[in-house]
């Protein structure tokens, strides 16, 4: 109905703004000269608002309610413009005011308007109508010659009018809410400062802009850290608990009311302020968070999720999604027989969506079903694997064999395969390494066996050969480079640390069994190298094998395992020498014993242990039948170590033939490993061996124990948490 405003010319404008007033009745601007077809308005003395009248309000151009003409729009400044001429014969101007909800400064007068009008209104009623500010004045655009309005012009003006005022209505109620708004505040502040008052500083009560047109009004936050008071103010607070401010604007009245005279400073007045020492509030931050907010009794409109917490809300609901679809997914891949590498991408998937779940917050219990399912593909794709893996790792040739011009005698055909030259024999392991494959190599196949015993699975990792093979070498490494116990020890630690919430208790102990006799070597020993009480062994109802009398060291990282396995071995060659014993005589085992408490779906504890020995076995080879002669003590070890050796074989072999009876009770090292071997635990075996073509003997008769270990059959998947089921033994 309104068209656009006239392009009119801004400086032309303003001249004519700056040189208007609201003119009394009867000014020569309020009647235009008559028969000459341009008419310019003022308003009437009896429209304009008392307020008005005694004090006529500067007309202010709003540059920005118009549509900008030139490239660079001045702006109305204080300065007086130089005033331009009002030309009637050129020009008809109407004043135009916008009653302004913000200065409340007058009434809309529109209405009233006379009914004369010039078409140029309307352009300026629409102009004025987007004005935001007080007054506005329009001028009509010169030439045009529409001297007098209709009847419908001035109804349409009245209805412009009528809608402004209503305008004017709303903005004076929207105040009147503002206002009530502001005295529930005053209220709410004045009880928040009442209780408030002991735990403040004399010196800093509250910190006030008095001078501001825009007052601010301290609260208090509760324990700012001392670095940032010092930084802010120069001091530190000893135990203050309260100190800092958050601002928040209120209207001035308010602030005046809430704050008693003595207690207002300005704000530089508080930031210099050197405040001293504040009285100790023995109240803890919790406490008087609670007790500010609980004696206020402040209303607070329930909590609107903040962008953040929306955010996070959405992080969760992908990483559900994502958990569920992997969960999906992973079912659907091992139904029926699955293959490993179904089984394994499974179970990854799972693993990564736990993962996230666990990065995006999903509480313990809310992964526990899905940690539950991601448990039980990991075993499932060990056991696919093999319960009992065996692996062949031959070393180079050392500098004695070279030197007397020893040949190797073996060769790694492929990765599973070696190759026997001067017999013939094939042997078929899980993994052959050969002499240039490193430490790291090895441990690859090992490393998912932290992870199993996390699950609350017994694994036992064996090394096995005739002396000098690289038993120790493999199982312990050297001061240079780790072996395969010190790296499961960092993977079991990483493994700890990817479950926030988990509380995982890691202890170690180590042994030796040397002539059927254990000797604890965290422990001291007698000079004869016995210890008293000598450690024992017994099952418990839920078949776990106890070692009574056994030391166990606590530790919190690899470094703390390893120094306590590092103790071992120096108590170990102690002990060689009190029994005149020879190393690659005994066993030695280092146990690591797990125990963890995780969420279970209701929310409730589940514990789940589990036991991770590394054996580094004695040395298998016969002695000849000259040197058994010549020493009895020799003789008594290379008995032993055959006894405990065959032993080992016979409930490897009972296990793979899933005999019903299991030989455990015949030796020491079978009744320490009873929970160890068959049931749902796994062990890898490492037969190490010598390429030397001189003890190719001694190493085909450890091949073949080997190989026949490696028929041990897997056992169905049970919960981690079960009690474990004994083997069965008669
Ligand atoms: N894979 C290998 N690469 C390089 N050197 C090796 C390797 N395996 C073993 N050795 C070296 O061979 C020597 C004998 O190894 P180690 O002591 O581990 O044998 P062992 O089987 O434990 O002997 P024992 O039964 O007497 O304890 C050591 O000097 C070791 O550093």
């Amino acid at each position: 109905m309104f068209g656009p405003p006239s392009p009119l010319s801004k400086s032309r404008l303003r001249g004519s703004l700056q040189s208007r007033r609201l003119s009394p009745r009867g000014s020569p601007r309020h009647r235009s000269p008559a028969g000459e077809g341009k008419v310019s308005f003022g308003l009437p003395n009896e429209v304009v608002s008392p307020r008005f009248r005694s004090k006529p309000a500067p007309i202010k151009l709003e540059e920005e309610a118009f549509p900008p003409e030139s490239s660079s729009p001045k702006r109305a400044t204080s300065q007086t413009p130089p005033a331009k001429e009002w030309n009637p014969e050129t020009e008809a101007r109407v004043q135009v005011l916008c009653a302004s909800p913000a200065s409340g400064a007058a009434t809309p007068s529109f209405a009233v308007l006379p009914p004369h009008l010039p078409d140029g209104v309307y352009r300026s009623i629409s102009v004025a109508s987007t004005v935001q500010s007080s007054e506005s004045v329009i001028v009509k655009e010169p030439g045009d010659d529409s001297s007098l309005v209709s009847a419908a012009h001035a109804a349409a003006l009245a209805a412009a009018a009528e809608a402004m005022r209503q305008e004017a209505a709303k903005a004076s109620t929207a105040r009147q809410q503002l206002e009530d708004q502001s005295r529930r505040l005053e209220a709410q502040l004045a009880a928040t400062s009442q209780i408030l008052q002991p735990l403040l500083s004399p010196h800093v009560q509250q910190v006030i802009h008095t001078n501001q047109p825009s007052k601010h009004f301290a609260v208090p936050r509760i324990n700012p850290p001392a670095q940032v008071l010092r930084a802010a103010h120069g001091y530190a607070a000893p135990k203050a608990s309260v100190r800092m401010v958050h601002r928040v604007s209120v209207p001035p009245r308010v602030v005046n009311q809430v704050v008693s005279p003595k207690h207002v400073i300005s704000l530089p007045e508080a930031e210099q302020a050197n405040c001293g020492p504040q009285e100790d509030v023995d109240m803890t931050r919790d406490q008087q968070m609670t007790s500010t907010s609980s004696s206020v009794g402040v209303q607070t409109s329930p909590a609107q999720p903040t962008r953040e917490a929306l955010a996070e809300q959405e992080v969760q609901d992908l990483a559900r999604k994502q958990i569920q679809e992997a969960t999906d997914i992973a079912s659907r891949d091992v139904q029926g027989t699955p293959s490993l590498k179904e089984v394994k991408e499974g179970r990854d998937l799972l693993r990564q969506a736990i993962a996230k779940g666990r990065a995006a917050g999903l509480p313990e219990e809310e992964l526990a079903r899905s940690e539950q399912h991601r448990r039980r593909l990991h075993n499932l794709y060990q056991d696919l694997k093999g319960q009992l893996r065996v692996y062949c790792r031959v070393r180079p040739l050392n500098a004695k064999e070279k030197r007397i011009g020893d040949k190797e005698a073996m060769r790694v055909v492929d990765g599973t395969t070696l190759e026997v030259r001067s017999t013939g024999d094939i042997f078929e392991f899980d993994g052959i390494f050969g002499s240039s494959e490193s430490q790291a190599d090895v441990f690859e196949d090992c490393s998912d066996l932290a992870q199993s015993a996390m699950d609350g699975q017994s694994v036992t990792v064996f090394c096995y050969g005739i002396t000098g093979a690289g038993k120790t070498y493999t199982m312990y490494g050297t001061p240079e480079e780790d072996g395969l116990a010190q790296r499961m020890f960092g993977e079991l630690f990483a493994q700890v640390d990817t479950i926030p919430q988990a509380n995982v208790t890691i202890m170690g102990s180590m042994m030796e069994l040397y002539n059927n006799y254990l000797v604890d070597l965290l422990r001291p020993i007698d000079w004869q190298g016995r210890q008293n009480p000598p450690l024992s062994l017994k099952l418990d109802k839920s078949g776990t094998v106890q070692v009574e009398g056994l030391a166990r060291e606590p530790a919190k990282d690899p470094e703390e395992l390893k120094a306590v396995f590092q103790r071992g071995l120096e108590q170990r060659s102690v002990a060689e020498n009190a029994m005149n014993a020879e190393s690659s005589r005994s066993h030695v085992i280092f146990t690591v014993f797990l125990t963890q408490d995780v969420i279970s779906q209701q929310g409730g504890v589940e514990r789940i242990t589990s036991k991770l020995h590394f054996c580094d076995l004695g040395g298998c080879e016969r002695l000849k039948k000259t040197e058994v002669e010549q020493d009895r003590d020799r003789r008594l070890e290379a008995i032993e170590i055959n006894k405990s050796l065959s032993a080992l074989g016979d409930v490897i072999e009972a296990i793979a033939k899933k005999r019903k009876y299991i030989p455990y009770r015949n030796h020491k090292l079978t009744q320490l490993l009873q929970d160890a071997l068959g049931g749902n635990a796994k062990a890898l075996m490492y037969v190490n061996c010598s390429p030397a073509q001189s003890s190719i003997k001694e190493t085909v008769t450890a091949l073949k124990l080997a190989n026949r270990a490696k028929r041990i059959v897997n056992q169905p998947w049970e919960s981690p948490t079960s009690p474990r089921r004994p083997a069965p033994e008669r």
